[in-house]
């Protein structure tokens, strides 16, 4: 980066620390039934929901000069640099009136994790871990019927892999922070969200 581009990104650093936002991270292998949750913590506890990859998706679309690489490492389940994911997940939370955020699916890697805090110095109020066997996993995704590049057998072996190898590793480190909610995330949906429920009201009780 340029001297030019690390000065706008200061600058964004600065509103962001300014905005005093609030942030809870919703980890869980891939198909654990994170985004759907979100869905539906956003009508209930008004977060915002910012998918790390849907905001990864959105850029590969728009044209921008990353999207071959991102569209690679997607298609390949590998981890996009976390300049590239922090970068975005940035310029939502500023360009957002909400000041309560969902992050879904970051942090995925130790690297995903260590630079969010340096960067952005924004530390999570607490981290949602949706746990749920592979084989259920790998129904759910096979089914999911999204279009997506990465919901083929191939590459959903390699995301397992990379999410035992890189993701759950992260999801160890807040849990020696005492942040994580660990839920079960195999059961149907409204149980699992009474679960999730539980865990924001009382969030939001002693948060008045
Ligand atoms: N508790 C659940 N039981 C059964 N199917 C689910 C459940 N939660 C989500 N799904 C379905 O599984 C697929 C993956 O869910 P999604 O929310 O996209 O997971 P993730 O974001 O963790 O990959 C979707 O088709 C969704 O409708
Ligand atoms: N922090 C992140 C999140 C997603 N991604 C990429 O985006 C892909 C899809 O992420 P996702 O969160 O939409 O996938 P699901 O867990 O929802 O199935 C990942 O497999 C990675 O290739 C990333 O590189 N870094
Ligand atoms: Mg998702």
């Amino acid at each position: 980066m340029g001297a030019i581009d690390d000065g706008a990104v200061k600058g964004m650093n600065e509103r962001l620390a300014e905005k005093k936002v609030k942030v809870v991270f919703v980890l869980g292998g891939p198909g654990s039934g994170k985004g759907t949750q979100c869905t539906k913590i956003v009508e209930h506890f008004g977060f915002t929901h910012l998918s790390a990859g849907d905001l990864l998706r959105a850029e590969i679309k728009s044209g921008s000069e990353n999207g071959t690489m991102i569209q690679t490492m997607i298609k390949d389940g590998k981890i996009v640099p976390s300049e590239v994911t922090i970068n975005l997940l940035q310029k939502a939370m500023l360009e957002s009136e909400n000041d309560k955020f969902l992050i879904d699916g970051f942090p995925r890697n130790e690297e995903n994790r260590a630079a969010f805090e340096n960067v952005t110095g924004i530390v999570p109020e607490f981290v949602l871990f949706f746990d749920c066997a592979e084989k259920e996993m790998e129904k759910r995704l096979l089914n999911r019927n999204e279009g997506r590049v990465d919901d083929n057998i191939g590459t959903i072996r390699k995301r397992f892999k990379v999410f035992v190898e890189s993701s759950l590793p992260v999801i160890e480190y807040y849990n020696s922070k005492g942040k994580v909610h660990k839920i079960d995330a195999a059961k149907p949906v409204e149980e699992v969200f009474e679960t999730v429920k539980t865990i924001f009201s009382s969030f939001n009780k002693k948060d008045e």
